[in-house]
């Protein structure tokens, strides 16, 4: 069985998170996930993941928490390891060089749009450590 690792940001700004829909082009279509992307030979997966955010919506992000990796096999012999880290924004001029579009998402809103199956114990954990999350994402002034 191949086990592919990709990781994931959970970019909070102004006590929100940061969704991405996946475009016509990508794996799943449609989907709504966390930007990120698979972890390329020899790069440790917090430098994966600064690289995939650069590529995908040109801003830089800090990398602040691990939270907890989730495995999930969408096709017959490939497992998706899906390695979430949250993060902030050290700058803020978007381009979506790869999604259709982002939202900011609120603890209230956080299952309003339509995740990628593996994403959803994701959502779940930040919901469940949201006062604290967000208050440790602040960025200091
Ligand atoms: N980036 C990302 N991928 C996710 C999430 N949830 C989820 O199931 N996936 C799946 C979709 C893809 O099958 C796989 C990641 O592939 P990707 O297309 O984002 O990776 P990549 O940018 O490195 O692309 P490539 O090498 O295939 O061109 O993981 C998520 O929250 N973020």
């Amino acid at each position: 069985m191949k086990t592919i690792p990709v990781t994931c940001a959970i970019i909070f700004h102004r006590g929100k998170v940061l969704a991405a829909k996946r475009s016509e082009s990508m794996d799943l279509p449609g989907k709504w996930e966390f930007p990120g992307g698979k972890i390329e030979g020899g790069e440790s997966p917090e430098e994966c993941l600064i690289r995939e955010i650069q590529e995908e919506l040109a801003v830089r992000i800090k990398i602040i928490q691990a939270l907890s990796p989730v495995e999930f096999s969408y096709t017959p012999g490939k497992i998706i390891r899906l390695i979430p880290f949250t993060a902030t924004l050290e700058s803020f001029d978007f381009h979506l060089l790869e999604h259709e579009k982002i939202v900011w998402l609120g603890e209230n809103d956080l299952f309003s749009v339509d995740w990628a199956a593996a994403d959803l114990p994701i959502v779940h954990e930040i919901q469940q450590k949201w006062v604290k999350l967000v208050e440790q994402n602040k960025p200091i002034d």
